[in-house]
Order: structure tokens, then C-alpha cells, then sequence
């Protein structure tokens, strides 16, 4: 975040050597053989330093790493002043320099530990005990729709970082949820994602939540009308509105305008980043499905994340210790993406919340001083829950030709010990057997004994498993709100680490800017073919055959 070269520091050009003369010699199996101790030097168990009780184990010993080159790589975190940003970030200083804000989603769950100088963090407060009063009024029935009917369904409006947190988070603390308050989320302009979820809704008992940051968002503001349209078709008078519709926005008079009062508006700021903002107002669906305690817990755990990375020497800080050895395999073993598998079916969005977290954070070519990078910035994130992964792409992660770094993420205790727990047990020996299959194979002299001596070579090669494929495992006692905080924050600041050795700044998004305007261009051509100018012949191509095919 310096804004220089990360390929400029010294320890970036002493991976790069040791990755040359001896990346060959990197073999998991060998590497453990040789080390009975590798274990026990390479996992960390974590204890939240306070608040509510969260613990969890990460194994990093499947990793294509020794010693030598850990040091190396938390020296190359040294070189690029890890620690220092890491600490402008708590102090508020504005690190995100091309839109000049601070980055302080660590405010938003701070439990009077860090000082912290910036407009809006003395807020904050404030701001949770209007989500605290309001949701214990929704979920307790005091709040009445127009009607005079109790809340049973919230639609929560909005996009990428106004959707994809709560929604993580609230299938994901399922087992907290109140079950009698329906929690949708709609964030597709596509008028279908709308619509059926309108099919699900009483105008008399829905709360419409519709969150953006900056609300003029062209697909939440749509969305929004639309549902207000369909509340008003019978709901009559626009007075009732103010009993079914909230808003979680940093834009007042936005808000204003479009007939939310101040009084319904649930305040954040602009040192929120859309993608780290579940933790302010735009968590008010969080809290309506589960409680405004477990709300407070999922942030307390968080904090204690924070309190881990902000105090931590590098060598034990889980978040650098991700973040070095996500480096090692993106930028010197050349991987071009990284994997997410929760085993755990209430964190099936896990993947989907960190391809914004981290891709929108990291998915940039210029350094903060305007450089064009030389090396590969974040990965491509991708995953799904197991085990159902393990039956479409583990093939290509097991036997493909590219070398998937990956996390592998599991309770040790289910919600739901159906049979006697018999379904976690089994989940859990697929949790352990997957990252072993990886690292350690089978070799073709295995496969010969196992085929038999009938066994055509070609059979015998395709069941060769070459291994040596690396994966982190993190396992902890049960998925709790405040477990989730601190792994949702752990993976937050292996972001932050990774985007200050690559000198990127994290914080912005210039990256989804083009799309829009350009967008915002062909929508006011699209109605006969004769507005339609300034294109190159594809783009041309496909809206005339849009025009003539449409029917409307
Ligand atoms: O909350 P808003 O302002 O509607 O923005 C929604 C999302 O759009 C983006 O600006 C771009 O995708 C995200 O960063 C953000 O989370």
C-alpha cells in the first residue's frame, strides 16, 4: 500500500530465487517425513483475547513451505510495511488515497479499544442502539404494519456489498434465526429477482429494507420503486409507507427524496467500504433475523480479530500468515485463483461473500502511486460448500493440470446432529480426507498393486493422484455469531495484508465504473435501431437482433 513495486523488495527477489533452484524440491510428502514436528510449527490455535469466547485451529503445515521461506515471506510483509498501514488503517487515517477516506470497518466493532479520530465513528453507538430498538420492535410485533399486522417477511434491497454480507450472514446464523420472520434478499436488476420474491409477500406484513450506501445505485433504486409501486398498488395511501419501508444509506437527502423519512433511515459513513459494510446499518437484516445480541456478538468476535491482527508479531498473526502464504502460490508457483470450502451447509455463501471481498479489493493492475504492476494481484476466489463440491470440480482441483490453493473450513460441531451426529461425522471425514488426498496422492506404484497386474497403463496413469497440492484447514468448535465474526474478519485483513505487499489500494472500486456508463449509454438507445450509434460491429450486431426479437 506504500504504492511501490512489491517485485522491488529485496524479499520478493529471494522468493523468487528460492522458488526458482528449489520449488522442485517442495514435496509435502518429503516435507513431512523429514519433520515429524511440521504440525505443531506450522498450525496456530487462535483465543479471542476477550469479549465472547471464540477459538478455532489453523493448519497452514499443508503448504508448499518451509522455514526458511515462511521467513521470507513475513520479511517481504516487513519490506512492504505491513504493520505500519495495518496501524494508519486503525488510526483513521485516509489509505484510501484516490477517493481520500479512511478505511475503518474496524469502528464499526470496536469495543472502546482503539481511539479512533474520524467524523462519524462517535456515531456509531448511536447508530446500533437505532438497530437494536428498532429490530427488537419488529421481531417482538410492536412495530405493526398499516394494517395494524405484525412484520412476518423482510426484503432486504440491494447489491454487492449492501446484499451479499447479510445475506452470507444470515444463512449462515440460520440456526439463530427467528422463524417466523421470512428474510428475502433481492439484488438483481433482473425483474424476476423482484418479482418472485413478490410472490412470496403480503404488502401488510413486509418490511421493504433497502440498503445503499450511496443510494443511486441504478439497481437497488430501481428495485426500490418498484417494490414501493407494488406496496402502494395496495396499500393506497403513501403514508403507509413509512411503516413498511427502511433505509440503511450514508445519502440523507437521497433518501429523503424517495419518501423514506429521516426517522426510518439507519445512518453509516463513507470510511465504510461497500464490501466490508455488513457491520454497520447495513447489517439491519442480520440483526431482524437473528437478534440484536447475537448482532453485538457477531461483531464482538470480529473485534477480537481485530484486537489478534492490530497486536500480533506477523510470525503468529493469522491473517499475515494467509495473506504470505497466499502470495507465495499467486505470484511465484503462478496460481490464478484460490478456493473457499466451508464444510458446513450454513456457510454455502462463504465463496460467493469473499469473491466481492476479495476480488473487488484486490483485482487491480495499478499500484496507489500509479504504476502498472509487474506480478499478479488477487485471485480469482471461487468455491462451494462440501461435500457437494466434491462431486463436480474436486476433479480438476484432485487431477487438473492447475495447481488450486485452497481452505478448507469446518465445526467441529454441528446445529443439526441428526442420527446422532452421524451425518457431521461423515461430513468431517470428507473435511479431513480431502485436504490429505491433495497433499499426499497416490502413487502408480499404489494404483499397480490396487489394479492388479491385468490393468492397462493407461488405466493405471489416469488413477495416479500426483498430490503435493496445498490447502489450509480451519476447524473450530461450532459456527457461532461470534466465531463468524472473527472468520469473516480474518479473511478481511489477509485482504488488507496481501493489498499492501502488492501496493494496491484495496478501498476502491474504479474497476465496475466503465460497465455503468456505459450502460447508462445503451439504455437510451435501445428503442428503435436508428438511435443506435458509436458502437463497434458486435455491440451493434447484438442490440438489432435484441430489437427485433424483443417483445414487450
Ligand atoms: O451500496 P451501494 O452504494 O448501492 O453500492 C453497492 C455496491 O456497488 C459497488 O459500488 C460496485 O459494485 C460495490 O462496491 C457496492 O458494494
Amino acid at each position: 500500500m506504500s504504492g511501490r513495486l512489491a517485485s522491488e523488495y529485496p524479499s520478493w527477489k529471494k522468493l523468487q530465487q528460492t522458488y526458482d533452484s528449489e520449488h522442485a524440491k517442495l514435496v509435502l510428502k518429503e516435507l513431512f517425513a523429514q519433520d515429524p514436528a511440521r504440525f505443531s510449527k506450522f498450525s496456530k490455535e487462535y483465543s479471542s483475547p476477550d469479549g465472547p469466547s471464540v477459538t478455532f485451529l489453523l493448519d497452514y503445515s499443508k503448504n508448499l513451505i518451509t522455514e526458511p521461506i515462511l521467513e521470507t515471506l513475513l520479511s517481504l510483509a516487513r519490506e512492504a510495511q505491513v504493520e505500519t498501514y495495518r496501524d494508519k488503517m486503525f488510526a483513521g487515517e485516509h489509505i484510501n488515497t484516490s477517493e481520500d477516506r479512511a478505511v475503518l470497518h474496524v469502528a464499526l466493532r470496536n469495543f472502546n479499544d482503539f481511539q479512533i479520530q474520524e467524523a462519524g465513528v462517535s456515531e456509531v453507538q448511536g447508530v446500533l442502539a437505532h438497530i437494536k430498538e428498532f429490530s427488537e420492535s419488529v421481531r417482538s410485533g410492536a412495530w405493526k404494519g398499516y394494517t395494524g399486522k405484525k412484520i412476518d417477511t423482510i426484503v432486504n434491497i440491494g447489491i454487492g456489498g449492501s446484499d451479499l454480507g447479510p445475506v452470507m450472514v444470515t444463512e449462515a446464523l440460520k440456526p439463530y434465526a427467528k422463524r417466523d420472520l421470512t428474510a428475502h434478499f433481492v439484488s438483481n436488476i433482473d425483474g424476476t429477482h423482484l418479482a418472485e420474491t413478490l410472490r412470496l409477500c403480503n404488502p401488510e406484513t413486509t418490511l421493504f429494507i433497502i440498503a445503499s450506501k450511496t443510494f443511486t445505485t441504478q439497481e437497488t433504486i430501481t428495485n426500490a420503486t418498484s417494490a414501493r409501486d407494488w406496496f402502494l398498488e395496495t396499500a393506497k395511501d403513501k403514508a403507509h409507507v413509512a411503516k413498511h419501508f427502511v433505509a440503511l444509506s450514508t445519502n440523507t437527502k437521497a433518501v429523503t427524496e424517495f419518501g423514506i423519512a429521516e426517522a426510518n433511515m439507519f445512518q453509516f459513513w463513507d470510511w465504510v467500504g461497500g464490501r466490508y459494510s455488513l457491520w454497520s446499518a447495513i447489517g439491519l437484516s442480520i440483526a431482524l433475523s437473528i437478534g440484536y445480541d447475537n448482532f453485538e456478538e457477531l461483531l464482538k468476535g470480529a473485534h477480537g480479530m481485530d484486537k489478534h491482527f492490530k497486536t500480533t508479531p506477523l510470525e503468529k498473526n493469522l491473517p499475515v500468515l494467509l495473506a504470505v502464504i497466499g502470495v507465495w502460490y499467486n505470484d511465484f508457483y503462478g496460481s490464478q485463483t484460490h478456493a473457499l470450502l466451508p464444510y458446513d451447509q450454513y456457510l454455502h455463501k462463504f465463496a460467493d461473500y469473499f469473491q466481492q471481498g476479495d476480488m473487488e479489493s484486490n483485482g487491480k493492475f495499478v499500484t496507489k502511486g500509479g504504476q502498472r504492476v509487474d506480478y499478479q494481484t488477487g485471485p480469482i476466489i471461487w468455491g462451494a460448500a462440501g461435500t457437494n463440491g466434491q462431486h463436480s470440480f474436486y476433479q480438476l482441483v484432485h487431477q487438473g493440470t492447475k495447481l488450486i490453493p485452497a481452505d478448507f473450513i469446518a465445526p467441529a460441531t454441528t446445529h443439526n446432529p441428526i442420527r446422532n451426529s452421524l451425518h457431521h461425522r461423515i461430513l468431517l471425514s470428507n473435511f479431513f480426507a480431502q485436504p490429505e488426498a491433495l497433499a499426499f496422492g497416490k502413487t502408480e506404484e499404489e494404483v499397480r498393486k490396487e489394479v492388479g497386474a491385468n490393468a492397462s497403463e493407461a488405466l493405471i496413469k489416469s488413477k495416479v493422484f500426483e498430490g503435493n497440492r496445498p490447502s489450509n484447514s480451519i476447524l473450530f468448535p461450532k459456527l457461532t455469531p461470534a466465531t463468524l465474526g472473527a472468520l469473516i474478519a480474518l479473511y478481511e485483513h489477509k485482504i488488507f495484508t496481501q493489498g499492501v505487499i502488492w501496493g494496491i489500494n484495496s478501498f476502491d472500486q474504479m474497476g465496475v465504473e466503465l460497465g455503468k456508463v456505459l450502460a447508462k449509454n445503451i439504455l437510451a438507445q435501445l428503442n428503435t435501431p436508428e438511435d443506435v450509434s458509436g458502437h463497434d460491429s458486435s455491440t451493434t450486431g447484438l442490440i438489432h437482433y435484441y430489437q427485433k426479437h424483443r417483445q414487450e
